[in-house]
């Protein structure tokens, strides 16, 4: 099967060969095709160029690009979309003025979702998040990770990572699954910490590997949740077993988290609304990509990510969706990348090559996705007729992504 797209206004994110991670002034370049075509075979994409440099036009089919702009599908590196119901009465709790912190004290939050999950059969938790998936990928999103963390118990985090899995075998090479069974303490376990370590330690994180069931580690990294020492003892546990580390890390503080995380050689560390400058110094030189998360923090009023300073000191910066059902009830990339824009002070090339290229660092995809690239997976969005790909940010909240293609086929 063979797909050609003509006469695309601009192919944008064109990369002859995959960079490494883009870190500070290399963010601020989107480089572009004008006048372009794209070819791509099965899976696969094969060949682009100028159209006049277009020689041999036989394809299965032909799509006209005529005033529009083609790109790769976002990589959203962080996510949550496996849930069981929803939590809109802490929204209104939230109107009505308490805090995130104050609803998980009352035993609300992470500990809500889960007893919810707990309660749901395997194939109803399925059907509700394959729904949520399908949803994201119409709107973009090409690429996904996520994780479990509303179990809890080996039983339910293991029925989660379950779903997941199904999720990866119905939508092949685009989703990474990280356990997060460290994502908050359960109740019998709030003054036995300890104890709940070991089981994450020595009976979920073994379980897990048993069954494959997990590319990556996580933990909440938080006053309140899991110390820098808890979070060492899963991260080591993780690596015990070939997972390597994204963490939750200063989201409400800043506590040293992310040394630790560079310590371990975590993959990202994800959140970052309160960001020090020892934090900065200690990122800068590691393999570590930080990850800002701008929906969360417009949809729980807190601190955005100080984008500005992150890229300014020379980092490099990916953001994500965080898609979950307590701080962002949303996984639409494009209201991402709009809000990195206008709240993060990102400028469109800057947010388009995070939620692209360092997205897929973050997720250890960077071989495969992120970029208009030979043989990377044909992974790719057309928008509708635009004067300028400004529009996409700029329009925040509309849906200008027209057509969607993953992995050769069209959605
Ligand atoms: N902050 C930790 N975890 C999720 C939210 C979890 C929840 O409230 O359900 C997040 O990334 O925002
Ligand atoms: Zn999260």
């Amino acid at each position: 099967m063979s797909l050609l797209i003509i006469n695309i206004k601009s192919l944008l994110q064109v990369r002859e060969n995959t960079p490494g991670f883009l870190s500070g002034d290399e963010m601020k370049t989107l480089p572009s095709i004008e006048n372009a075509f794209l070819k791509i075979e099965n899976d696969t994409i094969t060949n682009y160029g100028k159209m006049e440099d277009l020689s041999d036009t036989n394809a299965d089919e032909i799509i006209d690009a005529k005033g529009k702009f083609v790109l790769p599908a976002w990589v959203d590196s962080h996510t949550h979309i496996v849930y069981a119901g929803n939590r809109e009465q802490e929204f209104v709790d939230r109107i009505n003025g308490l805090s995130y912190e104050e609803i998980f004290e009352r035993g609300g939050g992470i500990l809500n979702s889960a007893k919810k999950l707990q309660e749901t059969p395997e194939e109803e938790l399925y059907k509700q998040s394959k729904k949520r998936l399908d949803n994201v990928v119409r709107m973009g999103t090409g690429a996904i990770e996520i994780k479990s963390g509303y179990g809890l118990t080996t039983d339910a985090e293991l029925k989660m990572l379950r779903v997941i899995k199904r999720l990866k075998a119905d939508y092949p090479g685009m989703i990474k699954s990280t356990f997060l069974g460290a994502h908050a303490f359960p109740l019998e376990y709030r003054e036995n910490h300890q104890g709940y370590i070991d089981l994450l330690c020595n009976e979920m994180i073994p379980a897990i590997a048993e069954e494959n069931l997990a590319d990556f580690v996580d933990a909440f990294l938080e006053t309140g949740y899991f110390s820098v020492e808890e979070t060492e003892r899963v991260m080591q546990a993780g690596k015990k077993y070939g997972l390597k580390a994204k963490i939750h890390v200063n989201q409400f503080t800043a506590i040293d988290g992310i040394e630790s995380c560079v310590k371990n050689d975590a993959l990202s560390v994800d959140h970052l609304e309160i960001v020090t400058d020892a934090d900065i110094e200690v990122l800068k030189g590691s393999k570590t990509m930080p990850v800002a998360l701008p929906t969360c923090s417009f949809f729980i009023t807190i601190p955005y990510t100080p984008a500005r300073k992150i890229i300014d000191a020379g980092l490099p910066l990916a953001i994500a969706s965080d898609y979950n059902p307590g701080t962002t009830p949303s996984g639409n990339m494009n209201l991402v990348v709009a809000t990195a824009c206008i709240k993060l002070r990102m400028t469109p090339e800057e947010a388009i090559n995070a939620a692209t290229i360092n997205g897929a660092y973050a997720m250890d995809l960077l071989s495969t996705h992120g970029s208009i690239t030979k043989g990377k997976k044909a992974n790719v969005m057309i928008t509708e007729k635009l004067n300028s790909f400004y529009e996409i940010p700029y329009n925040f909240g509309d849906m200008l992504i027209e057509q969607v293609i993953i992995n050769g086929k069209r959605i």
